[in-house]
């Protein structure tokens, strides 16, 4: 008889056990709970362990011993007799359809994203960073035309439809600080300690004179005072203002550095950020609501919205996205980089689809030093509030020119990892650096080496996880995804399954960080996608069928198809998708 223990939580309906239940355990039958009237009966979550069946792909030798009791019903309670269902894992049960479209391998846990610039725009590059692990493309639309994104949004749709891979698009929206404008076509271009260089409003009708950079802030020749510090890029350059001539503002180089297009400025006055009005800009400026206007009709699946000050544009952004797009699940993702942001993090955060902590901006708004800890204050915060987050810029700052990467990079990326962010992102690295295949994979390299080693020195995190329930639904998949992983870990079992309509449970179950990978199956495009950003999550798509076994014998197929388990695994599966599941009355 196959290895089996079910858990399950029904309703109180009035239901009797049945002669032949698999249920084991210190509960009692039937398990009471009252409904709050927010399902209906049977529809509640489910956590169930199996055995992987020991059949080889060849269904000639599989064995009724060793199939997986998966035995379902509305009421939630097992049926199929022990000893009378003889079907073995059937590798047919995955279509040659499905397998293709669900070709993505990785079990690496912490998630990679690139943006795209004109590095990796074209499709062959997009294909290597997708096979070199990226789950994500972010797409700046501080920089490029929308024609330039729409171009590269079909390029990764395309990838995914043939290839088989569940790359998400991230649109990042500009916002509305003050940055550089273009370099009259450069690249880069190199300031030297003691170059006088001209910040102007103007706007300059061909080319830029020699030594002059553009602003975009009106205000800007106003608002800074000679002797100010004006920070490039949070301060990869950094000039003194030593003369204001009209809209001109003459600065001298203090710090050398490459002067990229289109790089954020930020000004400083007796060591303190000048913020005046530049804190009274909106969030979300017109541009960006064009923007999110062009995101939305390309069902990007995350837009990013920068220098986010408080929980309202949030709220805002989201119910107009509803409006725009009822069916839409546009998931928006606030980028934490100002004072303001941090002050009103936790508001923030819960109003939003995941964060990102944007260390380039954010280190140009508060002293470089505290950078660290903001980061892990804000890891930790989005891992109890289930948000995903992601740790961006300057990871691999120093590939953008070479090869390899500094030691304290790869330091920096392991403490990220260790800190279980569930993503890191390329920035300039994978946009216009010399390396961005490589960049990736030290990205992808760094974070298996440490993910192992966490896993190996068996360093489960004692982290408390709040509630977060908001209903008593919510609450039974809480339980269940926070026993099941507990378990998965206990038991030291080989995978947990999820099957998950809108991905709740599934990023539930990554909230708890297990040591084992988690197969997220879910019917949809777009949730697949969307959970490729998240901690732990291997997301497939996949119809299933109307009987839970059949479904979960398709899953094993598909798994075993892929590679990425074996006869004899053990597995956790839990589920919220009772709703599909065939209904077998108990006598
Ligand atoms: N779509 C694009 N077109 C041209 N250059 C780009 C694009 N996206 C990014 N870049 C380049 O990569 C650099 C780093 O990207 P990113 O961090 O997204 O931008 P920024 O820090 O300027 O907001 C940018 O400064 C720019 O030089
Ligand atoms: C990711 C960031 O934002 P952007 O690239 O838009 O400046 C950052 O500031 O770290």
């Amino acid at each position: 008889m196959a290895q089996s223990l079910n858990l399950f939580i029904s309703t109180s309906s009035p239901i009797s056990k049945p002669s032949n239940s698999f249920l084991t355990g210190t509960f009692r039958w039937p398990v009471k709970v009252k409904t709050s009237g927010i399902r209906k009966p049977g529809q509640f979550p489910q956590l169930f362990i199996t055995k992987a069946s020991s059949a080889s792909s060849d269904p000639e030798t599989a064995s009724a011993e060793a199939t997986p009791q998966v035995l379902v019903s509305s009421n939630g309670i097992v049926s199929t007799p022990p000893g009378q269902d003889t079907s073995a894992i059937d590798v047919d049960a995955v279509t040659e359809a499905e397998l293709k479209e669900n070709g993505f391998r990785s079990t690496r846990r912490t998630k990679l994203i690139c943006t795209i610039g004109p590095a990796t725009c074209g499709s062959e590059q997009l294909e290597a960073l997708a096979i070199g692990g990226m789950n994500v493309a972010r797409i700046n639309m501080c920089h490029g035309t929308r024609e330039w994104h729409k171009r590269v949004i079909e390029r990764v749709r395309r990838l995914n439809e043939e290839k088989g891979f569940a790359v998400a698009i991230m649109m990042d929206t500009e916002g509305s600080e003050i940055h550089m404008g273009d370099l009259g076509g450069a690249s880069s271009v190199k300031a030297e300690d003691g170059e006088v260089w001209t910040f102007s409003v103007r706007a300059f009708d061909s080319s830029l004179p020699d030594y002059t950079i553009n602003v975009n802030y009106e205000g800007f020749a106003e608002d800074v005072k000679v002797g100010d510090e004006l920070l490039v890029d949070g301060g990869m350059v950094r000039f003194e203002v030593i003369e204001k001539i009209g809209p001109d503002v003459k600065c001298r180089c203090t710090d050398p550095g490459l002067l990229l297009p289109r790089a954020n400025l930020t000004f400083w006055r007796h060591g303190s950020l000048v913020r005046e009005r530049n804190a009274m800009l909106p969030t979300i400026s017109s541009k960006d609501w064009l923007d999110i206007d062009f995101g939305i009709a390309e069902g990007v699946d995350f837009i990013a919205i920068s220098f986010v000050k408080s929980a309202e544009v949030i709220t805002h952004l989201k119910s107009y996205i509803k409006a725009r797009a009822r069916d839409s699940d546009i998931a928006v993702i606030a980028k934490i980089e100002s004072v303001d942001s941090l002050r009103n993090l936790e508001e923030i955060i819960l109003a939003s689809d995941g964060a990102m902590v944007a260390r380039g901006d954010l280190g140009a708004q508060i002293p470089l030093e505290q950078v660290p800890s903001e980061q892990q204050k804000i890891v930790q915060l989005c891992r109890q509030l289930n948000k995903p987050v992601i740790v961006a810029s300057q990871l691999l700052e120093s590939m953008i020119e070479y090869p390899t990467p500094t030691r304290a990079e790869v330091a920096d990326i392991s403490e990220a990892v260790r800190q279980r962010s569930d993503a890191l992102m390329l920035s300039g690295e994978s946009a216009m650096g010399q390396y961005p295949e490589k960049a990736l994979t030290v990205l992808r390299s760094v974070s298996l080496r440490i993910e192992k080693w966490w896993r190996e020195a068996k360093h489960h995190e004692a982290m408390e996880l709040p509630d977060i329930a908001s209903s008593f639904s919510d609450s039974i998949s809480e339980e269940i995804c926070n026993s099941a992983a507990k378990m998965a870990n206990n038991l030291e079992v080989d995978a947990l399954f999820v099957y998950t309509k809108d991905g709740h449970m599934a990023s539930l179950l990554s909230r708890c960080r297990p040591d084992c990978p988690i197969f997220a199956f879910t019917t949809t495009t777009s949730v697949r996608r969307r959970l490729n950003l998240q901690w732990g999550l291997i997301p497939f798509r996949l119809s299933f069928s109307d009987d839970m076994e059949s479904t979960l014998n398709k899953t094993f197929a598909l798994l075993k198809a892929r590679g990425m388990i074996k006869s004899g695994d053990l597995v956790i599966a839990v589920s919220d998708m009772l709703q599909s599941i065939q209904v077998m009355n108990v006598p």
